[in-house]
């Protein structure tokens, strides 16, 4: 683990941030503020069977993808008793002996971003400690997706990165991942009536969806979060996540006015935010939103991202309601499965850091 220390640092601003996608930012402050800009939507009416239910609720999304990018859900409909399995199933992974995970070290996989993500071992914004956190990461499994028509396994390394000797584990787990690849495919129904297209229109996106979830461990950090972080600022790669955090709090939305602003956890509600996917498939009327996490809590701080993005195959590519010859399309073209390795490459290695952790 990262030696710790604690540095009085002024943490007055402004700065600028280097996302390690080369992106330049300007912050004002590097104190985080509480504000009410984050919005909590009831989601309950994508439920109903009345269009009109389901476009209220499209609207409200509508205006917080486009204005902020980060929301909170309510009425969402996963039972905690999933929630509280996956945070069970993490408190124990993490206190495996460290040769125990490193068994299942995402290093095994080069090329993909699955397994154990070691304690303060990389850096995504160059300060002088490693964020410190661990994770482990796996992905979507026809075999535990409850609507899947193709059942044939993906045959990637990632399946041989499931530790031994900890019975239950996966099944815990992929148990949480199929009810929320459920919500995510009732989210993309949401999200297309958001962007005033036909409810189905993504429908053929998500059959074989890019669906990787995360638990994350992270120990309460001494030193000034000038120094260190508990993951650095970053925006995530696929369309969007579904972010269940526990009652601790440490998350930081970064406002277009250039804010930490404080995303609180909130009982029984998820964090929906943007990701760079469907920041692209919009053409940037949705955004994707830099985000960090610090723990200043006092306590060791879980939590469980489920990162949602379509079938690898499908093309990044503007939606017909976000383009038009006043607004021409802003990325090249390239498919879901090409944009994401590039992502995942770049932040695997580029996030590495030389410091020893
Ligand atoms: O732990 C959190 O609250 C956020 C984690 C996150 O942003 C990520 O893993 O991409
Ligand atoms: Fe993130």
């Amino acid at each position: 683990m990262a030696a710790t220390t604690t540095t009085t640092t002024a943490q007055k601003g402004p700065f600028t941030l280097t996302l390690n996608n080369g992106l330049e930012l300007t912050v004002q402050s590097n104190d985080p503020i509480d504000a009410d800009e984050i919005p909590v939507i009831d989601i309950s009416g994508i439920y109903s069977e009345n269009l009109e239910d389901r476009k209220a609720v499209a609207e409200k999304i509508r205006e917080a993808a486009h204005r902020i990018g980060f929301f909170y859900i309510i009425g969402h409909g996963i039972d905690q008793k999933y929630i509280d399995g996956t945070f069970s199933q993490a408190k124990r992974f993490f206190e495996l002996p460290i040769e125990q995970k490193m068994e299942v070290c995402t290093d095994k996989v080069p090329e993909a971003y699955f397994g154990y993500f070691p304690m303060a071992r990389y850096n995504r914004n160059q300060k002088k400690l490693n964020d410190l956190m661990e994770a482990y990461n796996w992905g979507y499994n026809p075999e535990y997706d409850e609507e899947a028509k193709n059942k044939e396994a993906v045959k990637t390394e990632f399946d041989q990165l499931w530790p031994k000797d900890v019975p239950g584990f996966k099944e815990a787990l992929y148990e949480h991942h199929s009810k929320l690849l459920s919500l995510a495919r009732r989210m993309v129904r949401v999200f297309a009536l958001a962007l005033h297209l036909p409810e189905n229109f993504f429908d053929d996106y998500v059959d074989r969806p890019e669906a990787a979830m995360r638990i994350a461990h992270y120990p309460q950090q001494e030193a000034s979060s000038l120094d260190q972080l508990g993951i650095g600022a970053h925006t995530d790669f696929e369309c969007f996540t579904l972010l269940t955090q526990d009652h601790n709090g440490g998350l930081e939305v970064l406002s277009k006015s250039g804010y930490w602003i404080n995303a609180k956890p909130i009982p029984g509600a998820m964090v929906v935010n943007i990701a760079d996917c469907l920041m692209r498939q919009t053409n940037d009327y949705f955004v994707s939103t830099v985000h960090r996490v610090v723990n200043k809590t006092g306590a060791e701080r879980y939590s469980c991202p489920f990162f949602f993005g379509f079938n690898k195959d499908k093309k990044l590519e503007p939606v017909p309601t976000c383009v038009s010859e006043e607004n021409p399309m802003k990325y090249p073209i390239m498919s879901t499965g090409d944009y994401l390795k590039e992502r995942a490459a770049k932040s695997k290695s580029s996030a590495t850091a030389t410091k020893a952790a």
